[in-house]
């Protein structure tokens, strides 16, 4: 199993290139089942999450090729791919495939509005909490479909003459399941209004997407949508758009660790919240022509207090990284995690490298040290992982990540971004 081994003590300086983001690519790729025509897109990351989310839409009898060649490129880079599926093979997503990911169940949505029936395993994705999937059920039905639960799988049908509009309230925001219920409505009978819905720019971004490939959807991004169902929808061309996640990622390792990075391919509007919230730690962020740039010299870290929220709020994927980041500060400061009830599985890890964390219920404490010191942790899940690399980064000597398969699921490329920039992170294969 791989490990990243990590010397801290570097500065980070130079340019980070800003892959496609996981979060969207993902519910793209997914729309690819709602056409008979090719969906094509760009700048897709190299994730296994990616590479996952492709042998479950092949099983489904999606046909995939990469810059116009069948075999897969391998050089790890972000890629422009073609999705074809000209007839659903298989309306049963299995569990061995679905339980390894979350997103994978959103092909539900899909599946019933094209073929009008499907038998999706519930899902698997990061243990950060209990994740439900009521909503998505509880959307499906106000759109006509019946829902029964039976050994491990959700079983969806149709009416007869296929999903019905509707107006349907989330009782709670849902990146996933808005992202369902706007692919299910775009192939439904009449309008559907989907209130209290996810804001999230890869919410935009798909809804951009379909609307390319001739849905009728407005209001993506505001917390309405609404959706005018068409009959069918053909291929299109669709560039995904950059890891939000990615950019606050490296741009709280760059606030770490000091020093001046640009990220590239990037926009500040994705993240406003989470560059604010750096910009009070005494980072200095300006954007440029093309992207971003982090700087902190000499400064130390001031503490400052998060609360994560659904978008346009502190992204509760970049709670794990800042939590890091205050390891360090000057204070106290307090993160309160609000979307997973077991988003905190970092604490103990942080803790090995001297951190001084303390829980109660939702919020951790987190008292700045002056030194953090190199041991060896354990990722946990994806954020938490990439947390323990940004800690890692700053500390005294040498950290040892296991379990980095957890970081392949989200960071394209992050020894060979990070060690361009100056810091000194090798991966070892065993
Ligand atoms: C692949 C992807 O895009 N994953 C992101 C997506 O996950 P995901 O779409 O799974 O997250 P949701 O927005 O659905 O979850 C938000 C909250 O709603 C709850 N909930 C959700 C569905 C449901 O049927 N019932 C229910 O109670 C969840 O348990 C959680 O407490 O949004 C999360 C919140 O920004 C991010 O952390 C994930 O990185
Ligand atoms: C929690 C995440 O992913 P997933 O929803 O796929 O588990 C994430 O991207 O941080």
């Amino acid at each position: 199993m791989d490990r990243i081994r990590i010397s801290g003590g570097n500065r980070l300086r130079g340019i980070i290139p800003i892959s496609g983001a996981k979060n969207a690519a993902l519910p793209l790729m997914i729309a690819s089942l709602l056409t008979s025509d090719t969906l094509t897109l760009e700048n897709v990351p190299h994730l296994a999450d990616v590479e996952g989310l492709m042998r479950i839409l092949g099983n489904h009898g999606v046909d995939i090729a990469v810059n116009g060649r069948r075999e897969r490129q391998e050089d790890g880079y972000s890629r422009t791919i073609h999705f074809t599926c000209r007839t659903i093979a298989d309306t049963t997503a299995p569990y061995e495939l679905v339980s390894k990911m979350r997103a994978s169940f959103w092909v539900i949505g899909p599946l019933l509005a094209r073929e009008g029936k499907a038998r999706v395993s519930l899902p698997g994705g990061c243990a950060i909490g209990t994740r439900p999937v009521d909503l998505f059920l509880e959307g499906l039905q106000a759109l006509g479909a019946n829902i029964e639960i039976d050994g491990g799988y959700v079983n969806a049908t149709a009416p007869s003459g296929g999903l019905v509009g509707a107006k349907y309230t989330f009782p709670k925001v849902s990146v996933g399941a808005t992202h369902v219920m706007m692919m299910a409505a775009t192939l439904a009978k009449g309008t559907t209004i989907i209130d209290n819905a996810a804001r999230e720019p890869e919410v935009e971004d798909l809804a951009n997407c379909l609307n390319a490939m001739g849905a009728r959807i407005t209001g993506a991004g505001t917390r309405t949508i609404t959706v005018e169902g068409v009959t069918n929808l053909s291929g299109a061309r669709h560039r995904v758009l950059p890891d939000r996640i990615e950019t606050g990622t490296y741009a709280m390792a760059v606030a770490m660790t000091g020093g001046d990075v640009t990220l590239e391919g990037t926009s500040a509007a994705l993240l406003e919240n989470a560059l604010d919230v750096l910009r009070q730690t005494g980072a200095e962020i300006t954007a440029t022509e093309t992207g971003l740039r982090v700087v902190r010299n000499g400064h130390g870290i001031h503490p400052v207090d998060i609360v994560t929220e659904p978008f346009p709020g502190f992204p509760t994927d970049l709670q794990a990284q800042f939590m890091a980041l205050m390891t360090r500060s000057s204070g106290v400061s307090h993160i309160t995690e609000t979307i997973f009830e077991n988003r905190f599985m970092h604490v103990q890890e942080l803790a090995r490298l001297g951190a001084r964390i303390s829980l109660s219920g939702q919020m951790a404490r987190v008292e700045g040290v002056q030194r953090l010191k190199g041991a060896p942790v354990m990722a946990t899940d994806l954020r938490a992982s990439v947390s323990l690399v940004i800690a890692g980064l700053a500390a005294e000597g040498e950290t040892i990540v296991n379990r980095v398969y957890h970081l392949d699921r989200g960071f394209e490329r992050l020894e060979e971004k990070l060690t361009r920039c100056g810091a000194v992170v090798e991966r070892v294969s065993e």
